[in-house]
């Protein structure tokens, strides 16, 4: 039982956690087709690529700022619930952009959302700009650049998502020295869907504070000390790992090896209705199937806090609550 101990996630993408039935009734409203995506209360995908494609889909029926303000409180009223303090939602404004919403009114109905489950819970959310890189470099550093631009105190942090098989971290330094000089956190999505090799390659172009999964530098144990002896956080989110096949089994799944090796470990839910999860379940899976005890825990979500990309202030106000 965790429901006792506070919780924080650090890594989120919205979209990916847009409830099924909020989806059906936004592809009803705008009378799109999702029946191939969207089955019997359930995303429909088979690997990470149709994840993807899945995940696009869903994104396409959420249209206004109304749509995103409605999203977002929806999602952290569900934290809200199960007693987390803090929230950094991944968002992509290039998406706002695609489907004709234009960047600043995605972002505008984003912070709406959060205004409003403050206003009932208290909840702290932050937002974290990505570019997705099967979009390509240039597309990644016009992400870079809004974020950089946007000046919204809210947008406090910078991601590479998508898929990680389509060129190398280096491709994409230049938007994070953008970021970067920005004042923005850094974290990049690696040693997801590709090996060891991809974590080592994030450390060596940008050096982010924190990496996204990072659990397949469990493949490579000189990457590991690494890690360790950075400081470097990784947002580990189990269940998606299993559902989309990084290991076979909860089992085999490194956060334990990883996290007695030194490295600074912590616990999200990614997308959680695509990996049927939650975070709820994340921690339940922590301390049932991991086995970890509630102090453990804690020092887990301590290591959030440590790490989110909030300013000092408010860091130190959740510190306070947990
Ligand atoms: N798990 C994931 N990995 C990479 N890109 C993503 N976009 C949404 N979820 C993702
Ligand atoms: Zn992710």
């Amino acid at each position: 039982m965790t429901s006792h101990l506070k919780k924080v996630e650090l890594h989120c993408h919205l979209e990916g956690a847009a409830p099924p039935a909020l989806t059906a009734a936004q592809a009803q409203k705008y009378g799109v087709d999702i029946s191939a995506e969207l089955r019997d209360g359930a995303y429909v995908w088979h690997d990470f690529a149709s994840f993807l494609e899945c995940y696009d889909k869903v994104s396409e029926v959420y249209r206004t700022e109304e749509d995103y303000a409605l999203l977002t409180e929806t999602y952290l009223d569900e934290l809200a619930g199960i007693d987390t303090i803090y929230s950094e939602l991944i968002v992509s404004p290039d998406h706002g952009k695609r489907i004709g919403l234009g960047a600043d009114a995605y972002i505008s109905g984003i912070c709406e959302g959060i205004r409003r489950a403050k206003e009932k819970s208290g909840i702290e959310a932050r937002l974290i700009v990505t570019g997705e890189r099967h979009f390509g470099p240039e597309s990644v550093i016009g992400a870079a650049e809004y974020a950089a631009k946007a000046a919204n105190p809210l947008i406090t942090g910078f991601n590479l998502a998508g898929e990680e098989r389509r060129g190398r971290v280096a491709d994409y330094a230049r938007a994070f020295d953008i970021a970067r000089d920005a004042g923005l956190g850094l974290t990049i999505h690696a040693g997801e869907v590709c090996g060891a090799f991809s974590v080592a390659d994030a450390l060596d172009a940008v050096r982010p504070s924190r990496i996204g999964h990072g659990v397949r530098a469990i493949e490579d144990l000189d990457l590991v000390t690494r890690l360790a002896d950075l400081g470097t956080v990784l947002e580990i989110c189990p269940g998606s790992n299993i559902a989309l096949g990084v290991f076979p089994d909860f089992a085999s799944h490194p956060l334990r090896r990883l996290k007695e090796a030194g490295v600074r470990v912590t616990i999200s839910s990614d997308d959680p209705p695509f990996f049927h999860t939650s975070l709820k379940r994340e921690y339940e899976l922590a301390a049932g199937t991991f086995g970890f005890s509630d102090a453990e825990i804690d020092a887990m979500t301590r290591t959030a806090i440590e790490a989110a990309f909030v300013d000092d202030e408010t860091q130190k106000a959740l510190l306070a609550r947990l």
